[in-house]
């Protein structure tokens, strides 16, 4: 290894009267590039390999250890561009610690790519603890010797790990050296009390530098062929108005090749964040500066392909903060990346992918944690991707959102058809500095409405009033108002474009969760869809409308109002399909609490449901109606809301109007609300009709049978009902399918309780009531406006016991009249018979009854076994043969699982996968 040394001047005694006189000057003139330039370049005239800067200048030149090879051929020399090179950046965190150098220098190593370039970050918080320096030698801290000393030890302990031998004595006299330049310069600086951009820019590079050649010394020590790259040698910039800098490619793809021809090597450690203007000033690349070094020299190389290393699996289609269940991308186009970086996802700064883009470089983003994961991939869109774009989650590849805005909106008649209105408005914006994020316009062009931030929007909204005070004053603009705590939602996905019907399932999604959407804008390119929303409101936004499109489970917030027969066996079903539910079919059911009349049971998070009745004892509280809805539906973290009321309460049923109008879904099998006052079930059902909110209740009709979903059926496709007749009590069936051979009608009225066929109270079922609602369910949902007091209906519970106080006191009277019931029944076997007690609509008559017929044997009526409900369906299509629904229309399992089918129904409606 060669290394040499050139003393060129030492560091004129600094004192303050040299730095009052003119500081400025001093720190250019005497100390920094111009004059370090003049030698290096005097240097090269003498054909001397010279160091980079790494050293400070107008010290001491020391050329590190960068080999020089005397027998390197004229070809090698030459710098190759193209398919051998891949880039790799690592950031801080990758090189945080000794051990983390040692595993980037292992994936180095691995990457069996001809040759290599490598971007580093200073170890993590270095570059923090540099501008620290700076602001405390400005500040006149003499703390800043100790922070010095805190960066010598974090580095020198760091190389004494990592390095040995030469190497380690190499780095660590450049580091000393370093740092005592270092420690003159921020003595001028506090002499000063001022350090101008570029030698603040000079101080904070060092943390790069260092990275750099510690890195190439663990990779050289592994045999390879290894330089390491000051690129501010390298890299030319030109500073922009806007705080950002432009790279000049020419003259940085020229000065790389003079430095390649210096320095040819397999694998090349170049420090990220840190360049040159042209006038050779030390400067930084700014923001997310080393990933843009790594797409720069991607491009000037025009390598095979950058890889960005950081702590993340790939770029989520969301922010996993906000939906745990976004997923990593495998690709993105370059246009994806930018509007989802543009949008506050964590992916990379636009600027970055402009570089690569020129060349169709690809982006890979990897984990340094866990390489087993393969990462995103950010190139042009392949061929490939129209095959499966049959998925909406092709169109649309992520979502993003940015919170603390404010809408402005300016408003007037004056506005439309007036030129250099728009222009007035945002040249107004301009003059406060405030950042314009998204615009939006109808043609109509009476008002025009953007996006600032919150913290700009006072100004922007004063400059507004001043501005167009005039116009303000006499009528021509109404009003400059604005809306605060707003939130910008943006769906982004190039293949959108042209693709009827994504913006459709957007505000779908967002409707049906309930969601206002404020503005919206989306641009020609049509790569994203801006909505801009109540800041409240964005995370529910985000999960709705990521998990409508595929990305993502539905997630169902339930609150199950009534855990009884019915209630508890739904929750015991739904326990037992939970997890089948959430892998197979991407829905995710969560009972965020269960009511009782007396007690309930809340959890933030989802109630276990394996434990749900011992939570219930352990945690339950005292019932609160209002509490649990607003818990349930309070969630602002899961999109849908749907309340199961599974008790045959009409107080209950009584909510359910305002349950839809606040957005929660109701499924039930409770027949009060559909069965009660006729205006309150038109109310309910317009509402209904006329809001995104669902109402299911099959299980009100039938139980799990397809009796009301089947009616629809018919109805939606133009037929037209003439008779329902029925079968509609399993309780009523099961009681005359057993009573027979001698049996007593007490004794088979208690198995039918017994078997949870009856409902809460029998007299419900043995008075006719239950078949009576059931008939004007059907009956409504057909088109006839009745009430439950307009359908006869023949009650078989005896007239004393009508009074009785309980349903208990019921059953321990029935026996009483067993001879009464026996009686009815022999009489109808005498006459080859069997009692059936039956509903039926009669649509042509507009009127239902409700009694207890007697049938012939053979009829299908009498073929029925235990809670079988029967209905026939006579239409105008199945008018010879009328359609029969028959099966099992009683029972827990049977009434629960009809429920369950609603639910998913809603999943389903809510955009689960059907
Ligand atoms: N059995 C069946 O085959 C079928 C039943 N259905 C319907 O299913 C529903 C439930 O029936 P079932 O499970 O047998 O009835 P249960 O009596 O077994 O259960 C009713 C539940 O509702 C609760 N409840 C009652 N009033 C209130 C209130 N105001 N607030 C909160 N909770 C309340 C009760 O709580 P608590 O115990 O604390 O009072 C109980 O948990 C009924 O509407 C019925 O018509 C529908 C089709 C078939
Ligand atoms: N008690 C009812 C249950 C269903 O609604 C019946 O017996 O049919
Ligand atoms: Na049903």
């Amino acid at each position: 290894m060669a290394s040499f040394s050139a003393t060129v001047s030492q560091l004129p005694n600094i004192s303050p009267t040299h730095t009052s006189l003119c500081p400025h000057q001093y720190i250019f003139h005497s100390q920094c590039r111009p004059f370090f330039l003049k030698r290096r370049s005097h240097s090269l005239r003498k054909g001397l390999i010279l160091p980079s800067r790494r050293e400070s200048p107008s010290i001491t030149i020391c050329a590190s250890f960068t080999d020089v090879s005397s027998n390197v051929s004229l070809e090698e020399k030459q710098l190759p561009k193209g398919e051998t090179w891949s880039v790799h950046k690592f950031g801080g965190t990758c090189v945080g610690t000794s051990q983390r150098i040692k595993n980037v220098a292992d994936i180095i190593l691995n990457d069996d790519s001809e040759r290599k370039l490598v971007v580093v970050s200073a170890m993590s918080k270095v570059t923090d603890m540099m501008y620290d320096l700076i602001y405390k030698a400005q500040s006149r801290d003499e703390s800043y010797i100790s922070s010095l000393d805190a960066v010598l030890e974090k580095h020198s302990s760091t190389a004494h790990d990592i390095l040995d031998g030469d190497n380690l004595a190499t780095f660590l006299s450049q580091l000393h050296h370093d740092i005592s330049n270092l420690k003159a310069m921020l003595r001028a600086i506090y002499i000063a009390g001022h350090a101008t951009e570029s030698f603040t820019d000079f101080v904070v590079g060092h943390g790069e530098l260092w990275s750099a050649q510690m890195l190439s010394l663990v990779i050289r020590k592994n045999g390879t062929d290894c330089k390491w790259m000051d690129t501010r040698d390298v890299l030319i910039v030109n500073p922009t108005s806007s705080n950002q800098v432009d790279p000049d490619y020419l003259e940085s793809e020229r000065r790389l090749e003079k430095w390649y021809s210096l320095n040819p090597c397999k694998a090349i450690i170049a420090t990220g964040f840190i360049a040159s203007t042209p006038q050779n000033i030390p400067t930084t690349l700014k923001r997310d500066g080393s990933d843009f070094s790594a797409a720069i020299m991607g491009a000037l190389f025009r390598a095979r392909q950058v890889t960005i290393w950081t702590d993340v699996d790939g770029v989520y289609s969301a922010d996993p903060r906000k939906v745990s269940e976004a997923v990593i991308l495998k690709t993105l186009s370059y246009q994806e990346a930018w509007e989802m970086s543009y949008f506050g996802a964590n992916v990379l700064h636009p600027r970055t992918i402009i570089p690569v883009m020129r060349y169709g470089i690809p982006i890979m983003i990897r984990n340094i944690f866990n390489l087993s994961a393969l990462g995103t991939k950010i190139c042009h869109p392949s061929v490939n991707d129209h095959e499966d774009s049959q998925n909406l989650q092709n169109y649309v590849k992520g979502f993003a959102t940015i919170d603390n805005l404010a809408l402005v909106n300016v408003e007037g008649t004056g506005m439309a058809g007036v030129p250099g209105t728009a222009s007035a408005i945002f040249s107004a914006v301009k003059d406060v500095g405030a950042n314009v994020i998204m615009i939006s316009q109808a043609s109509s062009e009476h008002s025009v409405c953007f996006a600032v931030p919150e913290k700009e929007v006072k100004a922007v909204a004063e400059a507004l009033q001043s501005r167009f005070r005039q116009a303000l004053d006499n009528g021509r603009l109404s009003q400059v108002a604005v809306i605060p705590n707003c939130s910008i939602l943006a769906a982004v996905g190039q293949k959108m474009a042209s693709t009827p019907g994504v913006s459709a399932t957007l505000f779908n999604a967002l409707a049906k969760a309930g969601i206002n959407v404020r503005a919206i804008a989306q641009g020609c390119s049509e790569y994203n869809i801006t909505v801009v929303l109540k800041r409240e409101d964005c995370i529910k936004a985000l999960r709705a409308v990521h998990s409508r499109f595929y990305l993502s489970r539905t997630t169902i917030a339930m609150g199950i109002v009534g855990p009884g027969l019915i209630g508890s066996t739904l929750l015991d079903q739904l326990r037992d399909q939970a997890s089948i539910l959430k892998e197979e079919f991407n829905i995710d059911l969560r009972v965020m609490g269960i009511l009782s009349s007396k007690s309930m049971l809340l959890s933030d998070a989802g109630i276990d449901l394996a434990r749900w009745r011992e939570l219930r004892k352990e945690r339950g509280e005292a019932a609160d109606m209002e509490r649990f809805v607003q818990h349930v539906h309070g969630n602002h973290f899961i999109p849908n809301t749907a309340i199961v009321d599974c008790t045959a309460d009409s107080v209950i049923a009584g909510h359910y109007y305002d349950w839809l109008r606040k957005g929660i879904h109701v499924v039930t099998p409770n027949k009060k609300a559909n069965s009660g006052p006729l205006d309150q079930y038109l109310r309910l059902r317009a509402l209904q009709r006329q809001s995104y909110t669902h109402y299911f209740y099959e299980a009100t009709v039938g139980a799990g049978l397809p009796i009301v979903s089947t009616l629809r059926g018919l109805l939606e496709t133009g037929d037209r009902i003439l008779q329902i007749e029925g079968i509609f009590s399993g309780t009523l069936s099961y009681i005359f399918n057993n009573f027979k051979d001698g049996r007593a009608f007490s004794e088979v009225v208690g198995e039918a309780k017994e078997a949870g066929y009856t409902e809460p109270d029998p007299r419900d079922d043995l008075s006719g009531t239950d078949v009576a609602r059931k008939v004007i369910i059907l009956a409504r949902e057909s088109g006839l406006k009745l009430e439950l007091s307009n359908i006869p209906v023949e009650s078989l519970v005896p007239e004393p016991l009508r009074v009785c106080a309980s349903a208990q006191e019921f059953m321990q009277e029935l026996p009483k009249f067993d001879q009464e019931f026996a009686k009815k029944q022999d009489d109808a076997e005498n006459a080859g018979e069997v009692l059936r007690y039956v509903g039926v609509v009669d649509m042509t008559n507009k009127k239902g009854v409700v009694e207890l017929r007697r049938y012939k044997k053979d009829h299908p009526f009498a073929q029925l076994s235990g809670s079988d409900n029967i209905i026939a369906f006579t239409t105008r299509r199945y008018k010879n043969q009328p359609l029969i629904v028959r099966g099992p229309g009683a029972g827990a399992q049977v009434t629960a699982g009809g429920i369950f089918c609603d639910i998913l129904r809603l999943a389903s409606y809510l955009g689960a996968p059907s």
